[in-house]
Parts: C-alpha cells; structure tokens; sequence
C-alpha cells in the first residue's frame, strides 16, 4: 500500500470536571467528551522518513518541526513495532489549532491509524489506545469518537451510550489558548478563593439527557470548570456566549480549554440560522454548524 488516509473528529467536552492539581502536574477529570463532524484528514504516504505537511485553513499556525503530535505518534508507534519506519505524512487541517477542540489529539490519532495501515503493523485497537494514552489525555478519545467518559487524565474512557443526534455551532476565535495556561489559570482562581476543590463526579442527569437524546435538557446541564479560566484569559468570550444564547441556543460554554465558544442548538437548521447569526451580528468572527456524535479516527 503507497498511500492511507485517516479522518479524525473533533471534540467539544459536554461535561468538563476539573478535580484537584495532582503531583504530575495533571488533574484528576471527569470528562465527557463528544466527538463532531468537524474533521481533519492525515494522509500517510510510502517514505524513509517521518516528515509532515500541513494544509487547509489553519496550515499556517501548525508546527511541521518534531512538536507536531501527528510526528510524535508516528514516531512512537514505529519505536512500539521495534523498527525505523518513514512516512510522509499531509495533514488536512479543519479543526480550529489550538482552540479546545482536541485538533493536534485529532492529527496524533490519525497518524496512528494510517501509518498502522501503511506500514502493515496489524496492531489492535488497545494497543493503539495505549500508545495515544502516552501522546497526550485527549489522543485516546480521538482514536475512539462518540461520546465517552474519561476519566484520570482524561486517557481512561468509557463509551456512553447517546439516543440520536446533537446539533451544534462552533465559534473559533482569533488566537488559541494554551491548554497548560488554561489549567494554570483554573489553579490560580481556585487558590484566589480559598474554596475547597471537590472531586469530580459524573453528572447523572446529563447522561440521562445524552442517552434519551434530549437537547433541551443536556443543554441546561452543560459544564466546564475550565471556562472562568478560558473567560479570564479572554473576557471577550462572554460576549459571544451571550450572543449564543440570545439566539436561542439550548446551551452555550467554552469548547475544552477554549477559546472556541459551542452552542447546542435545536435541530439542524436552527444550528444553521445559530451560525448565520453570530457572524452577521458580528459576535463571532465565523461558525461552524457540526453534528455528533461521529465516529473516531476511520480509515477514509
Ligand atoms: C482541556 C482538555 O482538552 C479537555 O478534554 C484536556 O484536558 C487537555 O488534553 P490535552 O491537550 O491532550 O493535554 P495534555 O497534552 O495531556 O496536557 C497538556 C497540559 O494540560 C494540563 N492538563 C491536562 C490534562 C489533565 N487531566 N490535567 C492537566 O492539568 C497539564 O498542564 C498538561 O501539561
Ligand atoms: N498536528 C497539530 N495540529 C495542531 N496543533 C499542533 C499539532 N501538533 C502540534 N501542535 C501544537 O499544539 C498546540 C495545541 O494545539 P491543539 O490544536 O491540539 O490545541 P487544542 O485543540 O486546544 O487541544 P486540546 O483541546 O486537546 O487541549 C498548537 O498551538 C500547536 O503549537
């Protein structure tokens, strides 16, 4: 085979807790991630090297050096099959770079796929799993889609069962957010208040309302403790979730770690209406109507 190439998701996080800061650095989560049809594509072509290109709307702002997560799974699945394998690997990008969507997670998880395929590895799935659980906590999800819990990190999943489709809008915003600020940032407010830190539970009624398909409800029941961070950081962002809910979203929050803001809407054409909105009223700078949720990364 010359050439394979992988679709990957994106992810919004519909229920996001944030436990104490542990001595890793990392926090304990209860994370409930949930894979949208906003996809990037990695295509892994015969090679003796492992390099990356990048395309697409956001190719400019996305490292082509060693940082490249798609380069750093490549490299850690050849070292897992205890060979020197090459790949040229060409990234389409879609997913918003460093927006809380989980894009470089997406592009790690594809490149496991693809250079699995090409170089004819045959490895299983949780082995696959195990080696994204090392790339990153958002990798595992990127590789499974759906809608899952994680928990730990965010590494260890479990699906959950959802009762039809969800509709949504996504608002990117000029410049990311980092990811290790964001968390920061969540440490400093906490500490500021004084407030004892409870560890994360899963919220029943969301899953409830994920498993019945009930938009109105999981849209009353959408969380992320990392939002007043994403909000200190960017205090602008509350404005585009105003504007959100002015348009009548069932819901609307901070996607991850930020900035990109994500509305649940109705049905479909009210997500396309949601997303005609927010750009002609000038509340976001462009939106994306996406649906979930969607498988995870799928040979194309
Ligand atoms: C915000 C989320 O996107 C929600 O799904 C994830 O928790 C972040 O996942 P990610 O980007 O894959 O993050 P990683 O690459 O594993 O970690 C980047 C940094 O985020 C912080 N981090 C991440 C995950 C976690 N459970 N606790 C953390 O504190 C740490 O500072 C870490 O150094
Ligand atoms: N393939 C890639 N695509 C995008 N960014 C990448 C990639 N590889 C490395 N990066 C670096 O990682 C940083 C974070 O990118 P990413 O798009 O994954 O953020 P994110 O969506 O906020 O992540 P998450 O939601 O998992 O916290 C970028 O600023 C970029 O420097």
């Amino acid at each position: 085979m010359s050439s394979v190439t992988v679709r990957v998701p994106a992810k919004v996080n519909v229920q996001l807790s944030v436990g104490p800061l542990r001595e890793d650095g990392y926090h304990d989560l209860v994370n409930v991630f949930h894979a949208v049809s906003i996809f990037d594509r990695v295509e892994a072509k015969e090679s003796d090297a492992i390099t990356v290109a990048v395309e697409g709307k956001w190719a400019d702002q996305v490292p082509v050096d060693d940082g490249n997560l798609a380069i750093r799974a490549a490299r850690a699945l050849a070292k897992h099959a205890g060979r020197s394998y090459g790949a040229d690997l060409v990234i389409h990008k879609e997913i918003p770079v460093a927006g809380g969507m989980a894009g470089g997670s997406a592009d790690a998880a594809g490149a496991l796929v693809a250079c699995n395929e090409l170089w004819g590895l045959g490895l299983p799935f949780e082995d696959l799993m195990e080696i994204a659980g090392d790339l990153g906590s958002d990798v595992p999800f990127s590789l499974l889609g759906g809608t899952a819990v994680g928990t730990g990190r965010g590494e260890e999943l479990s699906e959950l069962p959802t009762g039809g489709t969800f509709h949504w809008v996504f608002a990117p915003a000029e410049g990311g957010l980092p990811t290790p600020s964001v968390y920061a940032e969540c440490d400093r407010l906490r500490k500021e208040s004084d407030a004892e830190v409870p560890w994360p539970e899963l919220n029943e009624r969301l899953i409830e309302a994920l498993s019945t398909g009930d938009a109105y409800a999981l849209g009353s029941y959408l969380s992320n403790d990392l939002q007043d961070a994403a909000l200190a950081l960017r205090p602008e962002l509350a404005t585009t979730l105003d504007a959100g809910r002015q348009h009548g979203a069932l819901g609307a929050i901070v996607s991850g770690s930020g900035p990109t803001c994500a509305f649940l809407a109705i049905d479909a054409t009210h997500a396309r209406d949601l997303a005609a909105s927010l750009t002609a009223t000038g509340a976001a700078t462009s939106a994306m109507a996406a649906h979930g949720p969607v498988p995870g990364a799928t040979l194309a």
